[in-house]
């Protein structure tokens, strides 16, 4: 079972995304544990204050080091776990991806810091964590999204939660290319109708069609994700016909 820490000056923030759909699931289905800490329970002051004036002055407030540094080694003996994955959310950190997501989701334990306010004393980032990751070039108020973001990312990955497997091996990014469209019933609706290839019980065609609308997609919405990836010949000739087409 997978063991998720989260350490946040905002544990409520967790009830509804933790405790609802796929995640809920998976913790019910004992896929995954998650423990919520408000890491204010770990200043050493009598106010339990967790952040302090930044030296040399300017705007803002930061985080102090000893309540943060505290808690994770505290996490750690918890969970006897010699080597957690230690995430810090931050703007400034590598980019979240669905290659990352993967990779978390084989680990045992992974301890998520969320920082609030003007951002932390640099001291945790260079000496307490192993990845420093963010959810996109904007600036959020707290680490909590997320957070959240990442958890949903990796645990819906995690062998027991999603019982159809073949269903998030195609998803977009897990097969470096955009995913195809989906249909469902009816095959008219107002007048908008199904491809017939989907409906022609033709297997063989149907996959043909997935693959080239996928390739298509990518082509148009996320040209950038091609230059990652090998195309077949077959592939490269369906490119060829694309760019005819915008001509
Ligand atoms: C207001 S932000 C601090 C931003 C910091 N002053 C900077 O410019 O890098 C407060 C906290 O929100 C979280 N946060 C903000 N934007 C984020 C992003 N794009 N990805 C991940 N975490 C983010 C981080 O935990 C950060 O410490």
């Amino acid at each position: 079972m997978m063991n998720i820490d989260v350490l946040t000056l905002f544990p409520e923030m967790f009830e509804g995304v933790l405790g609802s759909s796929i995640l809920k699931k998976a913790a019910e289905q004992k896929a995954v544990h998650y423990n919520i800490v408000n890491f204010r329970e770990f200043a050493d002051n009598k106010h339990k204050t967790v952040d302090d004036y930044p030296y040399g002055g300017g705007a803002g407030m930061v985080l102090k080091p000893q309540p943060i540094f505290d808690a994770v080694d505290h996490l750690k003996e918890q969970a006897n776990s010699k080597k957690p994955r230690v995430i810090l959310l931050c703007p400034q950190g590598k980019p979240h991806h669905q290659k990352l997501a993967e990779e978390l989701a084989g680990e045992q334990h992974l301890i998520f810091i969320c920082g609030h306010y003007e951002g932390y004393d640099e001291r945790i980032r260079q000496n307490l964590i192993t990845d420093e990751i963010s959810i996109g070039d904007y600036v959020l108020t707290g680490g909590e999204l997320g957070a959240m973001v990442i958890i949903d990312s990796v645990v819906r990955l995690l062998p027991e939660v999603l019982g159809n497997e073949e269903s998030h091996r195609q998803d977009s990014f897990s097969t470096g290319f955009l995913e195809h469209p989906h249909y469902t019933r009816p095959a008219d609706f107002r007048g908008m109708k199904v491809p017939d290839v989907l409906i022609s019980g033709n297997h063989r065609l149907i996959d043909e069609w997935r693959a080239k609308e996928s390739l298509k997609r990518t082509y148009g919405r996320r040209p950038d994700l091609l230059q990652k990836i090998e195309l077949t010949d077959t592939q490269k000739k369906w490119l060829l016909e694309f760019e005819n087409e915008q001509k």
